[in-house]
């Protein structure tokens, strides 16, 4: 079928519109008949995106990293915005009459890391009314108006629901016209309604999944699962690993889940943390490697990693300034699993007349919000009270955690690294979980494993 057919009688586009955004047929190098859309800034057009109409294969325009589909809508005009996942949906907003409608360049996933588009756009999304989220029936689609709404928090955002059957804009027009495209959009509703909301079940927002972020190792994952929207405690005694173990844990939860981690780490050097990453990756110490090795492994990580560095200015890292971190961290980096490691290290000023006990509690059930909110797992590192030793130092549990029983209550998962001995004096590593808050979801209940800690490559084995 001739390309432009194919967009006006199948995907009930009009002809005018289609000529006025540039819209065209176009032979694609060895791919056949397919369309071109241009990427227009300021009028000029500056890439394109190619679709064959035959098998639905998408190309663009090589080393020109592009910006929204349709991005000049958004200056000097009026109204609200919507934002699609694809140029047939954007037109099809802007045929329903939402002439401010732009698409992502390049979709959505449900990993979430195509958020630079939206960061680099906040001013001029900003400046809008409100913004509608119109993206795809789909368990990436689901993610999509949280993220926008985290980019612009504090801003109107508002999700496009379309009617049962139809998967995205472009199927609403076609099987259900243009009024009733205008109606759904014209009906999108608040994300973060102030105060919060009421539904029953059938009317439950659509959101996304709950995911739960894995080793991919069996040994690790038959005790440890972080769940995004949800915070963790790891304890120990003092210098029994857990800063090792925590790092160790989050680079293979990064590598597995294709995620980015952030790391608070306040007791630990960036270079240590930095040797520890290039020895899991290379099974060398950052300084055996030659210098292209080290920027080749520096490239890699980067995509994995972001570390946070403090300054040294007095009062300045309270629960404000953690918040802070973690907004930037988990919105603008997308981060899924962030570790501050310690708490202790934290400026904890409670309020006049509130006691520590009070303030963790309100701190803790904080970072849970937080953690929700921003879409990312926080796991909070703490240090016991001192320990009795009857012969061995016992092994700490969420109760013995200094300050508050809110250690042990508020999180979805509670560990323990502990350095043991067998009765033969061979040490080993004891990883307890003492606390599983959703066991059906997370697949095992509170347990514990034995490690050995292999000291080059600071990472840990199975012992039986
Ligand atoms: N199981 C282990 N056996 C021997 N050494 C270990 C083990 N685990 C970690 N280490 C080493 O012990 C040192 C302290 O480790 P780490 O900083 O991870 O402990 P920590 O519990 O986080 O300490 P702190 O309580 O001071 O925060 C590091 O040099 C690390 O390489």
């Amino acid at each position: 079928m001739d390309a432009m057919t194919w967009l006006t009688a199948e995907r009930g586009l009009d002809a005018a519109l289609l000529a006025e955004m540039g819209v065209r047929a176009q032979e694609i190098d060895g791919y056949g008949q397919g369309v071109a859309f241009p990427y227009r800034r300021d009028g000029e057009t500056y890439a394109g995106k190619f679709r064959t109409v035959s098998d639905k294969r998408w190309r663009s325009t090589n080393g020109v990293s592009r910006g929204f589909y349709n991005e000049d809508c958004l200056e000097g005009a009026e109204g609200p915005i919507v934002i699609t996942e694809g140029e047939i949906d954007c037109l099809s907003v802007i045929q329903a009459g939402y002439e401010r409608a732009v698409s992502l360049p390049d979709g959505w996933t449900e990993a979430g890391n195509k958020r630079d588009v939206l960061v680099n756009a906040e001013e001029r999304l900003r400046a809008s009314p409100y913004v509608i989220v119109a993206g795809d029936n789909d368990a990436a689609g689901a993610s999509l108006p949280r993220t926008v709404a985290n980019v612009l928090l504090g801003h109107d955002v508002r999700r496009a629901e379309w009617p049962e059957g139809c998967k995205d804009a472009n199927d609403v027009l076609v099987r259900l016209g243009e009024r009733v495209l205008a109606r759904c959009l014209a009906d999108a509703k608040r994300v973060d309604p102030p105060g919060g909301f009421v539904t029953a079940i059938s009317d439950l927002r659509c959101m996304a999944p709950r995911r739960v972020l894995r080793t991919g190792k069996r040994v690790f994952d038959s005790v440890l699962a972080f769940e995004v929207g949800a915070m963790s405690v790891a304890t120990g005694v003092p210098g029994c690993g857990k800063s090792t173990f925590t790092t160790f844990i989050a680079d293979l939860v990064s590598r597995h889940e294709d995620v980015r981690v952030g790391l608070l780490s306040f007791e630990t050097h960036p270079y240590r943390t930095r040797d520890h990453l290039s020895r899991l990756d290379t099974g060398w110490g950052w300084d055996d490697l030659a210098a292209d090795e080290q920027r080749a492994l520096a490239v890699r990580l980067d995509d994995r990693f972001r570390i946070v560095h403090r300054t040294y200015e007095e009062g300045a890292h309270n629960l404000g300034w953690l918040k802070s971190m973690v907004y930037t961290l988990a919105v603008r980096d997308g981060c899924k699993l962030i570790v501050v490691d310690p708490w202790n290290e934290l400026e904890h000023l409670p309020e006049p007349g509130e006691s520590m006990t009070a303030y963790i509690n309100f701190a803790l059930q904080q970072i849970r919000v937080w953690a929700e909110q921003f879409d990312t797992h926080v796991c909070v590192v703490a240090h016991p009270r001192k320990m009795p030793t009857d012969g061995r130092p016992r092994a700490p549990v969420g109760y013995d955690i200094s300050d508050s029983a809110a250690f042990a209550n508020k999180p979805a998962l509670g560990v323990t690294v502990h350095q043991d001995e067998t009765d033969d004096g061979r040490p080993f590593v004891r990883v307890i979980t003492w606390k599983v808050r959703d066991t059906q979801l997370y697949g095992f209940e509170k347990g514990q494993i034995k490690l050995e800690f292999r000291r080059d490559q600071m990472s840990y084995a199975a012992l039986p």
